[in-house]
């Protein structure tokens, strides 16, 4: 049994334009693989495919042997708090502090009644202070949101992914938007958990460099197609150039 089995999915938004065309892999547990591909390959679509907050037309992801487009709506709910989701705009809350965002990572875990009361227990709370701690946030805990600097605000949304106890994390983008210093910063703590606390990191990335740096494994997307699925030292210019088409000149660093 798979982790993680996707099975010749297909996707298309609008009719004849195929965004995802027959992709297939398997991910183990605690692994970390990055997804790389120019603008528009389809890589946002295949994370937002795997939490099902896309549909796909054909074919099939298995996870933890639960075939995800058959689950009911509330089963659909229990999935996702496995799920840990990363954005590049952090997706927070502004006005509200560190901590309230962080827990708002348990709200897949409530009623509807006890979410709108946005009730948490002492463990819960105990819980966001801890990973807060982890990285390095503790002091910021009582800070508005839009107080703190994106890598910051990045760690916020690692640490409110965590609160659920994923067993993966899907991270769109995560250092997009950030300086390198701020992005390493994301990417070592990404290592970190995916290594010591054993969560699958699936990660897409605009930066090949950085994807060759952190990865167990890269995939890389073409037109929707998986065209190199295997390890970052088998990443030649050939191969680059067969992702990147005629966008590869300037990322080839060999
Ligand atoms: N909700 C949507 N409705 C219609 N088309 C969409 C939608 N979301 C994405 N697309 C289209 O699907 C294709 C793949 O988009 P996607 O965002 O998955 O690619 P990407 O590799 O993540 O790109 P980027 O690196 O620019 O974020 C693009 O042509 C995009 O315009």
């Amino acid at each position: 049994m798979s982790f993680l089995a996707v099975n010749n999915i297909s996707k298309q938004y609008e009719k004849d334009k195929q965004v995802l065309s027959d992709v297939s892999f398997d991910i183990t547990s605690g692994e970390f693989v990055s997804i790389i591909g120019p603008s528009g390959a389809g890589k946002s679509t295949l994370l937002r495919c795997i939490n099902r907050m896309v549909d796909i037309e054909d074919g099939q992801i298995v996870f933890q042997d639960v075939d995800v487009m058959s689950l009911s709506k509330r089963e659909l709910r229990k999935h996702r708090t496995q799920i840990g989701m990363i954005f590049q705009h952090y997706n927070l809350v502004s006005r509200l502090t560190v901590i309230e965002n962080v827990l708002h990572g348990r709200l897949g875990y409530k009623t509807t009644l006890q979410g709108v009361l946005t009730r948490f227990t002492e463990k819960e709370k105990a819980d966001a202070f801890s990973l807060l701690k982890k990285l390095g946030m503790q002091e910021h805990a009582y800070k508005r949101c839009d107080q703190l600097s994106g890598g910051q605000k990045q760690r916020v949304g690692i640490a409110r992914a965590l609160i659920q106890h994923p067993q993966i994390l899907l991270c769109d983008e995560p250092i997009a938007s950030l300086d390198p210093n701020a992005s390493k910063v994301i990417m070592d703590h990404l290592q970190s958990i995916s290594k010591e606390m054993n969560i699958t990191c699936i990660v897409n990335l605009h930066q090949v460099d950085v994807a060759k740096r952190y990865s167990d494994r890269i995939i890389g997307l073409n037109g929707g197609k998986v065209v190199y699925d295997g390890k970052p030292d088998g990443l030649t210019s050939n191969v680059i150039h067969r992702i990147y088409g005629s966008e590869a000149g300037n990322l080839i660093m060999e």
